[in-house]
């Protein structure tokens, strides 16, 4: 006869500070808190987070695996994230959930084609080259700051088709608008007053609103191949299109989704070749080939042939994910693993710490790009045991986009410049919203 095991509760929550539970203990080091869960509880973990709801962390690929690929519906993702950063990116993709979700991912789907990509290139590659002019070779050379301003410049090209007649002051304030909107996210006065955090990520928010409608006029009239033109005449096989709101919704969020992510992942790229000189010589020799070959511009297809970049930017999405969790909320109860999980309860899933554990990759902390090389190919441990992208319905539909802009970027950085980092140097990482080095990630640069 089949036997089923019985379905256990979890136990009582640790209760962590009042209102804010145990959010410090996860801006002061994540990892720590995870291996303190796992060791702890297991799979399935109880939490207390801000606002004192119950939460509740999935750890392990295996637990990952059933929140994103939601086979029961159980998970939704607008009331997680919204209640994180709704004001300020709400109605963004990420933020919508089963059909309304299907119907949006479909017209965007068409902007993130390979034809598509294949466009946003060109841009990408002036967008580097305009940005690296402006950087001065010394040692300290505080890279992240730098980079965070050079992608920016990247989606202003790629997405608003350079944003004519916004002036640099005004770009400044754009940039400082979406630093405002991200880092609302960890306010814990959670209500629109003077001076809080909360308060200037709504302002931040008019800000973006108002850059971004000023362009819809001209991008609707005529269609060109920047990303805010795209999604104002794209369709979905059945013919939907978006709204004007769809359009300004999903491009703040889509520059929030992209700058802080790239800007992350480049400045981790830039630490680990600085401190890995043989991968830095590996990578500029192909990048060197390459450009022997095709000249300055090299095509999306030429860029996918630069494999040793490629290997690095997978080791360093693993290392330091730059989104380490994603947010769920129950929408009726479900049982992961065998435990019980209620309706109505935050979910953090977090893949960064599948990325870090040894029953699925050797020595986990050590930076070895050659773990994703043919020969070895760890990732395929388990579906999930690899997933700074996500997985599931809600996959991050700019991967792609994303390694064009960080190999393009690296193209051209690697043969304009050289740069050591201490093999010693650990990044001092603010965890507060998304991860960044808090000193703004030090280089000596060189120019070559
Ligand atoms: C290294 C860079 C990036 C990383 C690590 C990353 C990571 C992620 C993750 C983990 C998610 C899933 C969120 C969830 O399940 O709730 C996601 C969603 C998303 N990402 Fe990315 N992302 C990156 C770059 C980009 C870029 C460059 C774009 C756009 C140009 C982009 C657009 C999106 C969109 C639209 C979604 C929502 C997908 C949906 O809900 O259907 N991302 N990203």
């Amino acid at each position: 006869m089949a036997t089923t095991s019985p379905v256990r509760e979890l136990p009582p929550s640790p209760r962590g500070l009042p209102l804010i539970g145990r959010s410090l203990e996860y801006a002061r080091d994540p990892i720590a808190l995870f291996r303190k869960q796992w060791e702890s509880y297991g799979a399935v973990s109880p939490m207390s987070m801000v606002g004192g709801d119950p939460w509740v962390m999935l750890l392990g690929p295996d637990a990952c695996e059933v929140a994103l690929r939601n086979a029961d519906k159980a998970f939704a993702n607008g009331p997680a994230w919204t209640y994180l950063v709704g004001p300020f990116f709400g109605r963004g993709l990420m933020f919508l959930d089963f059909e309304e979700h299907h119907l949006h991912r479909r017209i965007m789907q068409q902007a993130f084609t390979r034809d598509r990509l294949a466009g946003y290139v060109g841009p990408m590659h002036a967008a580097v080259a305009a940005g690296l002019a402006g950087w001065q070779p010394q040692d300290g050379f505080q890279a992240y700051w730098a980079l965070k301003d050079l992608t920016l410049g990247i989606a202003t090209e790629t997405f608003m088709g350079g944003a004519e007649h916004t002036s640099a002051e005004e770009m400044a304030r754009v940039n400082r608008s979406f630093i405002a909107c991200v880092q609302a996210a960890a306010a814990i006065v959670r209500h629109d007053l003077p001076f809080t955090r909360w308060h200037r990520g709504m302002r931040g928010r008019r800000v973006l609103e108002d850059f971004v409608r000023g362009y819809l006029p001209s991008r609707r009239a005529a269609a060109s191949d920047d990303l805010l033109s795209v999604l104002c005449h794209i369709e979905s096989d059945e013919g939907e299109r978006f709204t004007d709101d769809d359009v300004v919704n999903h491009v703040i969020f889509l520059m929030m989704a992209a700058h802080d992510t790239s800007t992350y992942t480049l400045s981790v790229m830039l630490e680990k070749l600085g401190q890995h000189q043989d991968w830095q010589v590996r990578c500029r020799a192909e990048v060197l080939q390459l450009a022997a070959r095709v000249g300055d511009r090299p095509t999306l297809s030429d860029l996918d042939g630069l494999t040793s970049l490629d290997l690095v930017m997978k080791e360093c999405l693993r290392l330091r994910a730059p989104v380490p969790v994603v947010l769920r909320r129950t929408v009726k109860d479900t049982v992961v693993l065998g435990t019980r999980v209620p309706a109505d309860t935050y979910v953090t899933v977090a893949p960064q710490f599948s990325h870090l554990m040894p029953e699925y990759w050797t020595d986990p902390e050590a930076f070895d790009p050659e773990r994703f090389g043919p020969e070895r190919r760890e990732d395929r441990s388990h579906r999930y045991a690899w997933e700074p992208f996500g997985g599931g319905v809600h996959k991050c539909l700019g991967m792609f986009f994303a390694g064009a802009e960080v190999t393009a970027f690296l193209f051209r950085f690697l043969q304009d410049f050289e740069w050591t980092v201490d093999p010693a140097y650990v990044a001092p990482l603010n965890h507060h919203s998304l991860p960044f080095p808090k000193d703004g990630q030090p280089i000596d640069l060189r120019r070559r």
